[in-house]
């Protein structure tokens, strides 16, 4: 650990040290202010920092991207500020709360911000909210912009600044009223930036840039690349399997020149004057975001001496860390990055080009601790002429379910008229909305559901946190919460190379399928791991990724927490309210739900549980439902996310014909022995209705992790899906077809505003400033409060009537 003194020296080496007084008199004098300074200029720990110091009451919130970025600059400050992690300095991620009733300076996820703002809109525990790398523009970000943007009108006090590493930041000023911009020149270190001299166009580069990544690091390891300098490499790649892939390929290049070193006789190596690279003196670290916190962490730790680390990162390394000796950064030049896709009505990993602001952040992870270079595997000509200046925020690319829910949860019905900063598009709102229409979280007039407010207490995707509450409901809680814990992280088969092995491999995964398809085969696999004490040995013997299960394992005990924390909430409340209303203010469905979970685990998966558990998770696959060919081996999406009222939702329409097929890993897949032939085709048995959760595209559009579906089990959806058809729905709280015509007619519950025309509904449409208009929209969302509050008590009063009555 640094001594204090050395932690002083670092700090006043930095260049927002000069500009300490200026940023606090900034702050003194505005309410909402933009800070612009390069990338390691000091922005993230040393500006809350001299907050806390200058002003000794205010609490101080500050977002991060990652989870990673939040865990590691709080620690770093912590220690900064020489106190321990989790009194004065903290910080809170999914999963993780590592702070107290004495925190002051709380370093977060955008995402959990927007989780407490559900909770208490006026976010009444800050004083200061920082917006750190804003220039990511994340949908929480995005999202937490126009929200804080509504809460400063009804608490103009609360001090807003939105941190960003580009300069390009004119436009977060205009979105908040022309707040002034400071900005802060400098970065600590020397990076030195080295292009590729190979000038083909990065389309050639795709298919190259694994190899030349190793190849790079290779070349640094063996070669004096600049005299003095033998710190730690950071390789930029895009995922999880492109890394472990590299980690092993480095591996096997270290030993490979290993064995040529001692194979080359005296006399060949005397003169040389390289040491070869030895495994032994090499730490292989990987990154990515599935990766389990011990081993992300592992980054941070520093290596014994004469040790070099190399770790290969998707780009969750790429803003805000600082991993402590890092030398040498190798861009790759690409991401993986989700885009939406209108046709299956949700989102797809592609790998893509970075923008140059990314490569900018890239570059940035050296010359924070020591002077760096950075090896751009693409040519300067690549960089000028083929990458976006900025990356597309991700509302603009991605799927708005979650987003969706999380602003109908806040209380805004019309989420289409929400002011984001870039407008997200028309077809993928209401994709959102038809999604969470479908699924029963908001009903036919937009508000939120007794199910949707369920759904937000599970930290998944809105499709698994549905099938969770139906879980809940049927009392299968249990098994469900294994299988969407298998369904979050990667694919947990494992297919040897060696084409031989394969066989073994595929006969092995055959013994855990389930007739009904993957979702119950997960569930399998993952019990018996479990019934074999979560071996290793298991996992080998059977040709599963130990790791990918040891992930679901923790998923599922996080889950598991949730759900634990939340009955004993009840319970609490439960006493409380007993003690004050005489013992039957409870919530009768949360308790019998809740008891079921603790106490009932059937130990073998019996046909009636089997079935349970797929109902279950046909709520939530509402809009994943596709139908089969009736005699090709293919499959028709049931595409009621994605059609327009007026399109025929419910039907097969030829225009919105796409084939699915079924992945070669699914227990379902139409192989020889379990097809049969009519009409002399092959056809599976039995095979019509099934769900799936996700469509990924290799040559063709192929489902992942597909289950049959009973049709009866999804009445309700089928029925939503009629109403649709028939466009009676307000599902923004005013007609979906036609945007412009915001108002909604008499009679129709809305709680806010028309916007989109820029008028004033009622006498006299007169236009209205944009305050004025927030202000209105946030009285509405007021009086939408209270009108939930009552509806609420209202529901649970009817509950306890119920309930009284089954105890009778
Ligand atoms: N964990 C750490 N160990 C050592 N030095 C650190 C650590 N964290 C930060 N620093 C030092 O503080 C500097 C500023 O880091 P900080 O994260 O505050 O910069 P920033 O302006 O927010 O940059 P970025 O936007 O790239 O995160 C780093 O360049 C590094 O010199």
């Amino acid at each position: 650990m640094s001594t204090n003194r050395e932690i002083k020296r670092q700090q006043e080496a930095l260049p927002i040290f000069d500009h300490r007084n200026g940023l606090i008199d900034g702050i003194k004098k505005y309410d909402v202010m933009i800070i612009a300074g390069e990338t390691g200029s000091g922005k993230t720990t040393q500006l809350p920092r001299f907050i806390i110091e200058e002003f000794r009451n205010m609490r101080v919130g500050v977002t991060q991207p990652r989870r990673i970025a939040a865990m590691s600059v709080a620690k770093r400050v912590a220690e900064e500020y020489d106190c321990r992690l989790g009194d004065r300095v903290g910080y809170t991620v999914r999963f993780d709360d590592n702070t107290s009733s004495g925190t002051r300076l709380k370093y977060m996820t955008d995402g959990i911000l927007l989780r407490e703002a559900t909770m208490d809109p006026l976010l009444e525990k800050y004083d200061i909210l920082i917006i750190d790398e804003a220039h990511e523009r994340t949908v929480e970000t995005d999202v937490l912009f126009g929200l804080l943007k509504r809460t400063r009108v009804k608490r103009p006090e609360l001090k807003l600044l939105i941190m960003s590493a580009t300069l390009d930041v004119a436009k977060f000023s205009d979105y908040f009223d022309d707040c002034p911009i400071y900005n802060i020149p400098g970065r600590t270190y020397p990076v030195e930036i080295l292009h590729s001299r190979d000038v083909s166009k990065l389309g050639v580069l795709k298919s190259g840039y694994l190899a030349k990544s190793v190849s790079t690091v290779m070349h640094i390891l063996t070669n004096e690349v600049h005299p003095g300098q033998v710190g730690d490499i950071l390789v930029f790649l895009t995922g999880q399997n492109e890394i472990e892939r590299a980690c092993q390929d480095l591996k096997k290049a270290v030993q490979e020149q290993e064995r040529a070193f001692r194979r080359s006789s005296p006399s060949a190596t005397a003169g040389n004057t390289h040491e070869p690279v030895l495994l032994d003196h090499l730490e292989i670290l990987p990154l990515y975001a599935s990766l389990e916190l011990q081993d992300q962490t592992a980054i941070f730790r520093s290596t014994p001496r004469g040790c070099r680390k190399v770790i290969f990162a998707t780009n969750i390394a790429q803003t805000s860390v600082t991993i402590p000796n890092i030398g040498f950064v190798i861009d790759s030049g690409f991401v993986k990055q989700k885009m939406y896709d209108p046709t299956t009505g949700m989102d797809g990993l592609l790998i893509v080009p970075i923008s140059r602001a990314a490569a900018v952040q890239r570059a940035g992870r050296a010359g924070r601790t020591r002077a760096g270079v950075c090896f751009r595997l693409y040519s300067r000509e690549s960089l000028e002429t083929e990458m976006e200046s900025e990356t597309v925020p991700e509302i603009k690319r991605t799927g708005l379910t979650g987003t969706v829910l999380s602003l109908k949860r806040l209380g805004i019905v019309d989420v289409a008229g929400f002011d984001f900063l870039d407008q997200p598009g028309q077809e993928e709102l209401m994709a959102a909305l038809r999604e969470l229409y479908l699924i029963g979280a908001i009903d036919q007039r937009g508000q939120m559901m007794d199910v949707g407010h369920r759904m937000v207490a599970y930290p998944v995707s809105p499709l698994l946190a549905r099938s969770l509450v139906e879980a809940e409901k049927i009392g299968c809680l249990d098994k469900a919460i294994i299988i969407v814990a298998m369904l979050s992280v990667d694919e947990p088969f494992y297919l040897p190379r060696k084409e031989e092995e394969q066989d073994a491999a595929r006969e092995a995964h055959a013994q855990y399928y389930h007739h009904s398809g993957d979702h119950l085969t997960l569930l399998n696999v993952f019990e018996a791991w479990k019934g074999d004490n979560y071996s290793k040995e298991w996992c080998q013997r059977n040709y599963f990724k130990l790791r990918h299960l040891r992930l679901a394992k923790n998923i599922q005990s996080q889950l598991h927490d949730i759900v634990d924390r939340r009955a004993s909430s009840n319970d609490t409340q439960r006493r409380h309210s007993s003690v004050r209303g005489g013992g039957d203010d409870h919530d009768g469905n949360e308790q019998s739900s809740n008891s079921r979970i603790t106490s009932t685990e059937p130990t073998s998966q019996s046909n009636s549980s089997s079935r349970s558990i797929l109902r279950a998770f046909s709520q939530g696959y509402g809009a994943h439902l596709s139908k089969k060919h009736y005699h090709r081996q293919i499959f028709y999406q049931y595409l009621a996310s994605t059609s327009t009222p007026s399109s025929g939702v419910g039907s097969i329409t030829s225009s919105s014909l796409l084939a699915l097929h079924i992945s070669p890993l699914s227990a379902l897949y139409l192989d020889e022995e379990r097809s049969e032939t009519k009409h002399g085709r092959k056809v599976a048995r039995d095979l019509e209705w099934i769900f799936y959760h996700e469509v990924v595209y290799h040559v063709k559009a192929v489902m992942r992790y597909v289950s049959k579906i009973d049709m009866r089990w999804v009445q309700d959806t089928l029925d939503r899906v009629k109403v649709l058809d028939q466009g009676q729905v307000w599902l923004n709280g005013q007609p979906l077809d036609d945007p412009s015509s915001v108002r909604p007619q008499s009679g129709e519950p809305t709680t806010e505003q028309p916007r989109s025309d820029g008028h004033q509904g009622g006498e006299g449409s007169t236009e209205v400033s944009n305050r004025t208009r927030e202000r209105g929209a946030a009285d509405a969302a007021d009086a939408q409060d209270k009108k939930r509050a009552r509806l609420e008590t209202i529901e649970a009063t009817r509950r306890r009537a119920l309930e009284r009555r089954q105890m009778v």
